[in-house]
């Protein structure tokens, strides 16, 4: 018995998108469901009873940057991650991999593992599957990820196809040193680039190594969207029916309505909260800047059609002016301003899905979000 189970309440007619329920030890999740970043323990700038107002159910932590600061075994001593950060719901992890490719410089990935310097102090550290696996042991999230290799885009085909090889003897060895399956759910990872032949062998290849649940790896890593969306087309659908799909870093609104189309329960993305910070939120009628001069005495709210803490209480006028004068308030309140949007998008996707009219919701939200082919 794992720790997480994945319940199928409903497919879509029309298309592949599916309603379910992720049962995990720190409750029901409904799905398709957006899962806010708490990169280092923490979503920036959110308390947990913010994000369990905002009906945020799970987060996601980072494994490589709380292994880096403030370290695994702290975090253990303190009762592992949900007690460290007071987070009772649930919680995912990734393995690091990504940013120990992505992150970090001078780097050397070998069969064993990868060598690589800190992007804090510069200092030597060593990974290995293993290694990803204790880490994400001690950290104690309900669901952990195997240690896989990201690939950049573009690459070469030969070299993504030995890149998918050692990813798939890495995740037998994750299996191997994962022991507490009732505890915290391994999750295999899809690789193998932008290549139709890599990915569905990757694909039928980690379904064989019978996982609880299943990441779409190597997305969202600037490739244009439309050949995300080929990817998933040539994936999902190799994936078991009773378990869950992650597609891992995604997403902008519109990548989120694409993936729930294509059958994906799961996604995460920094986005919403990273671009807060900057000033810029998602409306209805598409992205706005709301620190922009142009907002500088306008006295509507961020979003006309939004009933957040933030859009009820605040103009963007003052906002803006939190922005300018560098206060703190501002970015929490396009913070809950963004969260809240992604998670009400997640809730009209699940009642779409209800009522089988998805595709039409897709075609609604482009004619007034408009539609960036980036
Ligand atoms: C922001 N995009 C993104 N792509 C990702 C791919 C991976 C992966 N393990 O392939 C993990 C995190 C990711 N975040
Ligand atoms: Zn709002």
């Amino acid at each position: 018995m794992d720790a997480i189970s994945y319940e199928l309440i409903k497919k879509s007619n029309g298309c592949d998108a599916r309603l379910g329920k992720l049962h995990t030890p720190h409750g029901v999740i409904d799905t398709p469901v957006f899962m806010p970043v708490g990169t280092q323990a923490t979503v920036k700038a959110m308390s947990p009873d913010e994000l369990k107002d905002l009906g945020a159910h799970i987060i996601l932590s980072n494994t490589y940057h709380l292994y880096m600061r403030p370290g695994e075994k702290l975090v253990k001593k303190s009762g592992g991650l949900h007690k460290f950060m007071n987070w009772d719901r649930a919680i995912l992890t990734d393995s690091g991999g990504f940013q120990v490719f992505s992150l970090s410089n001078l780097r050397d990935i070998k069969e064993e593992g990868v060598t690589f310097k800190s992007h804090i102090d510069g200092s030597k550290h060593f990974i290995s599957p293993e290694k990803a696996i204790e880490i994400q042991n001690d950290l104690g999230a309900d669901i952990i990820m195997c240690f896989d290799e990201c690939l950049p885009y573009p690459v070469e085909h030969d070299y993504a196809s030995s890149s998918l090889n050692r990813t798939i003897r890495w995740a037998v060895r994750c299996k191997e040193t994962h022991k507490d399956t009732e505890r915290q759910s391994l999750f295999g990872i899809i690789q193998g680039g932008m290549f139709k032949d890599l990915r569905e062998r990757s694909a039928k290849e980690m379904v064989a190594l019978d996982f609880p649940g299943y990441s779409i790896g190597g997305l969202s890593i600037g490739e244009p969207k439309p050949i995300m969306y080929d990817v998933l087309d040539w994936t999902v659908h190799l994936l078991p029916d009773n378990k869950p799909r992650y597609l891992m870093g995604v997403g902008s609104p519109d990548c989120l309505i694409e993936g729930a189309i294509r059958g994906v329960d799961m996604f995460d993305c920094v986005l919403p909260t990273r671009i807060a910070r900057n000033g810029t939120v998602f409306t209805s009628q598409g992205k706005l800047v709301v620190r922009n001069a142009e907002y500088a005495e306008d006295l509507r709210p961020m979003d006309t059609e939004c009933d957040c803490y933030a859009c009820r209480n605040y103009s963007r006028a003052y906002i803006r002016h939190l922005f300018k004068a560098k206060e703190i308030l501002g970015a929490r309140l396009t913070t809950i301003h963004n969260l809240h949007f992604l998670i009400k998008l997640m809730e009209k996707i699940r009642q779409a899905i209800k009522d089988d009219n998805l595709l039409k919701l897709r075609d609604e939200f482009y004619a007034k979000y408009g539609y960036n082919r980036d």
